[in-house]
């Protein structure tokens, strides 16, 4: 299984998101890949917080950095999911670009700043253009957030 992240397969055109484009030096720079658990199959990306990213009490991390994690590694997932699910590689023609159509986020508890954020995807449903994505972001063992979005491959 390749080890290349998922963002840097994206085409030079798709390398500019703020929170995953490997060509936007003031972006976040998430990287997605594979994770296989016992169970599951799930994908996985980690991120470490920067004093700037507080949500105001300087030790909790802000709810959009959180919403824009989730965010990119869900559409992350989704592409990821649909390349498989055609039995392709990723970045191969024709390429497959998902964006947001919906994503919720519950804020579980604060998120810690110190530490690095773990994000976890799992495609749930995969129909038509339409990607099912359930999200988590934990750190410590502790989960700080959950989301779901609905993720729809551009035509
Ligand atoms: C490879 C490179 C990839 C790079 C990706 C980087 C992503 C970074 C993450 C982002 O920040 S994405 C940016 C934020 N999102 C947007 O700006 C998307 C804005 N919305 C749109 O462009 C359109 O609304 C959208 C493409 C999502 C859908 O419009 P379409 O006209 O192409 O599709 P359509 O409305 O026919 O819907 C297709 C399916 O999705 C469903 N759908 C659309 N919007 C929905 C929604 N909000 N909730 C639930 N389902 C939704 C819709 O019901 C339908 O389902 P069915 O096929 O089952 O009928």
């Amino acid at each position: 299984m390749s080890k290349q992240a998922f963002q840097d397969s994206y085409p030079a055109e798709f390398s500019h998101c703020y929170g995953c484009g490997r060509d936007n030096p003031h972006g976040l720079q998430l990287k997605s890949y594979w994770h296989l658990s016992a169970d599951k199959e799930h994908t996985i990306a980690h991120f470490t917080p920067k004093p700037y990213h507080t949500g105001g009490v300087p030790d909790n991390a802000y709810g959009g950095l959180i919403a824009s994690l989730l965010d990119c590694h869900g559409t992350a997932s989704a592409a990821a999911a649909a390349y498989k699910a055609q039995g392709r590689d990723m970045g191969t023609a024709p390429i497959l670009r998902f964006v947001t159509a919906s994503l919720s986020v519950d804020f579980l508890r604060p998120t810690p700043m110190e530490n690095k954020l773990t994000i976890l995807g799992e495609v749930i449903q995969l129909e038509g253009r339409k990607a099912t994505v359930k999200l988590s972001l934990s750190t410590n063992d502790q989960l700080c957030a959950t989301g779901t979005m609905i993720a729809v491959a551009l035509k």
